[in-house]
């Protein structure tokens, strides 16, 4: 341990201290949070299934950053990589389409099979598997529709690779000891104003009531359902809207998804938590940045993540919410957009566990909100910072902007030479 982290620590550690709080206690808190770092920021949400296939489904990566993983290969080393420099050991999170195999399979003939070297990286790594349905970028989701598409066929093959998908799921949870969460988020919607808002809605309902039909081992599979306000040629209308899968969610015992991206511009996530937690079992997060639209930005240390974080952190959901990321920028290196938006993960949520929540709480119910104001203002500055050096040493990973030096090297050595 370097001296001058450990004495910035000590001197902290004081100050929180007079506050109650007990900072190598919120340490161990920390290293135990899991987060499940998206795979597909380490190839612009390619996949390797088809990869002739444009990113559809109104979503889009904008950049041109040399160094994009075109192997399964290359993108389990970089994730690696980037894992190398986050503290804890967290979960990695698979879209269908990289699934790695020689055979040529579509998406809803998909097996455990086609994973089995995720799987086998995963163990070796210790950690989690996260999967989703890729239900987008494939010929039959081409005119914007999936599981509520009108022809029997399609919808049945998007059901079909749903079904698979959960299994998929399972058997992650069950070869590694840790539930999967699997979450199905659908493009399908209209660019205009439709007639029928009802019918794709009730033919989304039929399809997920088909798809979750087969039981599973909640040990082993979570499912979770993802709602979108609107994406690129579905602006008037998307079936799978907040209201649909809250309603869905909470009847059939399945996580919301709340993802950052998904609702008004100016409609954050943080304030949905608390209500969510006293009707649900649990929830799943996409932590992500919108701007003016679903972007899907890096996530920085802005407020709208400091404010998750305290709302996870002060009404105790940290047990119960599944923290995934969904970004994807290529525009900067790959690996430091994972790097920059996990670690300002973490770090929001040590930040709110470095606050005085029971006085604050108190300070509340007795109407100070002078004292409530004050604090909450004061401990923006407190030295959390010196904290956060501490973790990073202890856990084994670089130290603030250490890392960058790190990336670039990767960068030379690796990246550039694809
Ligand atoms: C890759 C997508 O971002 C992801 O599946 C989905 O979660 C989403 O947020 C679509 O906007
Ligand atoms: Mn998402």
């Amino acid at each position: 341990m370097r001296q001058d982290i450990a004495r910035n620590y000590e001197e902290a550690k004081k100050q929180y201290a007079s506050h109650g709080i007990d900072v190598d206690q919120v340490l161990a808190e920390l290293s135990d949070i899991k987060i499940s770092i998206h795979c597909w920021q380490g190839d612009d949400v390619r996949g390797f299934l088809f990869r002739d296939q444009e990113l559809s489904g109104g979503i889009s990566v904008t950049g041109e950053y040399p160094g994009a993983a075109r192997t399964p290969e290359e993108l389990r080393a970089d994730l690696t990589k980037a894992m190398s420099m986050i503290p804890g050991t967290h979960k990695v999170n698979l879209h269908a389409i990289y699934a790695d195999t020689d055979e040529s399979v579509d998406l809803d003939q998909l097996e455990p099979r086609h994973f089995q070297k995720w799987v086998d990286w995963a163990k070796e790594q210790g950690i989690g598997l996260d999967f989703n349905p890729t239900c987008f970028s494939h010929d039959k989701s081409k005119d914007g529709f999936t599981l509520s598409h009108p022809d029997p066929e399609i919808r049945q093959f998007w059901i079909d690779h749903c079904k698979a998908s959960r299994r998929i799921g399972a058997y992650f949870g069950e070869q590694l000891g840790q539930t999967c969460v699997t979450n199905i988020w659908v493009p399908d919607g209209y660019k205009d104003v439709p007639v029928d808002r009802l019918a794709p809605r009730q033919r989304l309902k039929d399809a997920l009531d088909e798809i979750f039909a087969e039981e599973l081992n909640p040990a082993w599979n979570l499912d979770a359902v993802e709602s979108k306000l609107f994406g690129i040629g579905s602006e008037a209308y998307v079936v799978g809207s907040h209201e649909f899968y809250m309603g869905y969610g909470m009847r059939n015992n399945k996580l919301i998804c709340l993802d950052a991206g998904h609702f008004h511009p100016t409609e954050g996530i943080a304030g949905k938590l608390s209500s969510l937690a006293l009707f649900t079992d649990g929830i799943l997060l996409h932590v992500s940045r919108p701007m003016r639209w679903d972007s899907d930005h890096v996530v920085i240390m802005d407020d709208e993540l400091l404010e998750i974080g305290r709302e996870l952190v002060r009404n105790h959901l940290l047990h119960t919410t599944h923290i995934g990321l969904d970004f994807f920028d290529g525009s900067i290196n790959r690996i430091a957009a994972w790097v920059i938006g996990t670690r300002n993960t973490i770090k929001a949520l040590l930040r709110a566990k470095l606050e005085p929540t029971e006085k604050l709480k108190q300070a509340e119910l007795e109407g100070d909100y002078t004292t409530r104001l004050a604090l909450m203002e004061e401990f923006k500055s407190y030295p959390f910072g010196a904290v956060w050096d501490y973790y990073c040493e202890k856990m084994g990973v670089p130290v603030r902007e250490e890392w960058l030096a790190e990336v670039k090297r990767y960068e030379q050595d690796v990246l550039l030479k694809r």
